[in-house]
């Protein structure tokens, strides 16, 4: 079985719900278990123009699935919840992103992983960090302690899931 961190993101569409509905989902993949899954965290949207707060989260997941069957796996849950893929930096109901796999690092044309702006986002490194341990090495060799070090906590607010 290999580890899987998925993050998960919305900001229209009650986004609890749209977490929630997401993880139960994530869980009901095929040879797949969610283990651990992060608090909630809500943060105003970073880019370009106004739009909601985002709600954020984090979680590991044990699957078979290979990196791309569980990239589509996780682009068929985010259709099933209405996201439409208008705007690059626009406001959506749900945003599947794979974070890590293993120490695998891939780099194709629909799928690069790590997740290339993971290392900036505290939304992203604040949870995975409270379902995992500081010294979680990225495939590049760089740990999670200390990216978390380097990015601001900011007004980012931990909320239950
Ligand atoms: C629009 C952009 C870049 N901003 C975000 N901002 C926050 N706070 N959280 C997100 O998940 C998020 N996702 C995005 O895709």
């Amino acid at each position: 079985m290999s580890r899987a961190f998925i993050a998960l993101g919305s900001n229209l569409g009650e986004p609890l719900d749209q977490l929630q509905r997401a993880a139960a989902s994530i869980d009901q993949l095929s040879d797949s278990a969610v283990i651990q899954i992060s608090s909630a965290y809500r943060s105003s949207a970073v880019g370009p123009g106004e739009q909601p707060d985002y709600l954020n989260a984090v979680l590991l997941l044990e699957t078979t699935l290979t990196p791309m069957a569980l990239l589509t796996a996780l682009q068929e849950i985010e259709s099933a919840q209405g996201r439409e893929r208008n705007l690059r930096w626009g406001a959506r109901t749900l945003d599947l992103d794979i974070l890590l796999y293993d120490q695998q690092a891939v780099d194709s044309l629909h799928l690069t992983i790590p997740h290339p702006r993971m290392k900036e986002r505290n939304f992203v490194l604040y949870p995975l960090l409270e379902i995992s341990q500081p010294k979680l090495m990225l495939p590049d060799g760089a740990e999670l302690g200390t990216l978390v070090a380097a990015c601001p906590l900011g007004k980012l607010q931990k909320t239950t899931f």
